[in-house]
């Protein structure tokens, strides 16, 4: 069977990726249990480019197949922060409960209808015998005042969707992975990953 790996060490995306992928009977492993694989430098000014440089790295060491995800969240009321700097918006230490508190104070003040926002996701896949490709998807969404919900990780638990009139930590995992952004990049990376030898 064809082994793909995803090269982040998050586990709330391992999990996520682990479920997406299952429907391809692809064998995937992650670097959440390869702690001596170091982080690699996210450099880039575009998800795109972050997801490339993290696929890549990771292509070269294992001479396997890798997807990399570099996603975030853009509020068009902070300008489109936190953007590529998601993860480390609070700090390096990358603490979800930091980067909430964080983007909750910089909202305070900001009325329901301008509180407009986006989770993105790049995806990269690169490989031994294949050209490097990216693809994205979003998710549209509304940044609450205060945090909903146990599931999820990040910053789902102030991403409503109001489609769903649930925040993303409100959600199943399986309803989760059929309208984020990382599912609706998924469905755009699927002919790439149908053509892996
Ligand atoms: O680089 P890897 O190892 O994959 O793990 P990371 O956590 O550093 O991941 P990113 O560099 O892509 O940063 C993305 C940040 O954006 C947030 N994020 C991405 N997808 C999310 C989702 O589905 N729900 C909530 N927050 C999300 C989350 O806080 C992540 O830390
Ligand atoms: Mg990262």
């Amino acid at each position: 069977m064809k082994t793909v790996i995803i090269a982040t060490k998050n586990k709330g995306k391992a999990k996520e990726f682990e479920r997406l992928f299952s429907k391809y009977g692809i064998i995937v492993k992650t670097l959440v249990d390869v702690p001596e694989i170091p982080d690699i430098e996210e450099t880039g000014k575009t998800f795109e480019e972050n997801a490339v440089i993290k696929a890549e790295a990771i292509a070269k060491i294992s001479d396997s197949y890798v997807v990399a995800d570099d996603s975030g969240l853009v509020i068009d009321a902070l300008d489109g922060r936190p953007g590529v700097f998601s993860a480390r918006y609070a700090g390096e230490e990358k603490s979800d409960e930091a980067n909430i508190d964080k983007v909750l104070s910089e909202l305070a003040g900001v009325s329901e209808e301008d509180r407009t926002a986006r989770f993105y996701c790049a995806l990269a896949i690169a490989g031994p015998d294949i050209e490097t490709v990216t693809v994205n998807g979003t998710c549209e969404g509304l940044i609450l005042n205060e945090r909903r919900g146990a599931g999820g990780f990040g910053y789902d638990p102030i991403f409503s969707v109001p489609s769903e009139g649930k925040t993303m930590a409100e959600m199943s995992a399986e309803r989760k992975n059929e309208l984020s952004h990382r599912a609706a990049a998924m469905k755009n990376l699927e002919p790439y990953i149908e053509k892996l030898s």
